[in-house]
């Protein structure tokens, strides 16, 4: 494909101008006017905004499971918008993850068969020793014969987690990952997966309402409109004065 040369080598994902409209006419919404931006390898990005500032459909567009009306998005040197349905499932199958706010774990099956079961099922074996890398990598090598119920929501969220990474995805998704967690397992959610980042150079893009969740990213971009008005980089990160700087951009936004 020659569109990928044109890809900076760094970027996992690259959109450049996307546009995306909901409805025709009249009905017509523009959820995202225009948005440019990479996504660095081995970085972590969390994207915040009001609410229908087009956070969820900006992750949608970069993770192919929607299609942008206009413009370019490139995922791990792939040009989306040249797939058909079927070339987007296998691209997201073999190099996309995914970690939503509800963890979708099957109640009756252990935490090692939760995270083997959906690679089966995209026609993608996984090997009992994949299966156990990836619960180490979030920390939970020693529950994988726990179902659900004897879990934590935290260590739920871990479990979703490791199925996310079993299949060494270039980039991880989250949507609100620690949406339905209390402060406590929220931080230790966040730890882990700043640690997939650091120790495994994890690309992940996390969108979040929560101020102390988007402090563990690398970079904060803040959407409004379907647009970005900002991008604030955390450096080495300081914790509870991210977050502050971060609710008080919000608050700004929000007024
Ligand atoms: N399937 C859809 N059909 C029509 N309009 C949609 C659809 N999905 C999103 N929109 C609209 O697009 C805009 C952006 O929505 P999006 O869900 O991306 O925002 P968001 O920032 O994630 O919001 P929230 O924080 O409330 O989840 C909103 O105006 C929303 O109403």
């Amino acid at each position: 494909m020659t569109t990928t040369r044109q890809e900076p080598a760094s970027d996992a994902v690259r959109l450049t101008t996307v546009h995306k409209e909901y409805g025709v006419g009249d009905h017509a919404v523009t959820a995202l006017d225009g948005v440019s931006i990479g996504f660095p390898r081995g970085t972590f990005t969390a994207i915040m905004g009001p609410s229908g500032s087009g956070k969820s459909t900006l992750l949608q567009c970069a993770a192919g499971l929607d299609r942008p009306t206009g413009g370019r998005v490139l995922v791990a040197g792939a040009d989306i918008g040249q797939m058909n349905e079927r070339q987007r499932t296998i691209l997201r199958r073999d190099h996309i993850g995914f970690v939503f706010q509800a963890y979708n774990l099957v109640e009756s099956l252990t935490a090692a068969q939760n995270v083997e079961l959906p690679s089966r099922f995209a026609g993608r074996r996984v090997s009992r020793g994949q299966v156990a890398d990836a619960l180490a990598a979030v920390g939970l090598a020693d529950r994988a014969g726990h179902r659900p119920g004897e879990l934590s929501g935290g260590q739920q969220q871990r479990v979703a987690l490791a199925r996310a990474l079993v299949t060494r995805p270039d980039v991880l998704f989250a949507d609100e990952p620690t949406g339905a967690l209390d402060t406590v397992t929220s931080r230790e959610v966040l730890r882990t997966m700043r640690g997939l980042v650091d120790e495994e150079g994890q690309t992940t893009l996390m969108v979040t309402h929560d101020p102390v969740a988007a402090a563990a990213a690398d970079v904060v971009v803040f959407l409004k409109d379907g647009r970005i008005t900002d991008r604030m980089s955390l450096g080495r990160r300081s914790g509870n004065r991210d977050a502050a700087s971060i609710a008080a951009h919000m608050a700004r936004l929000e007024a």
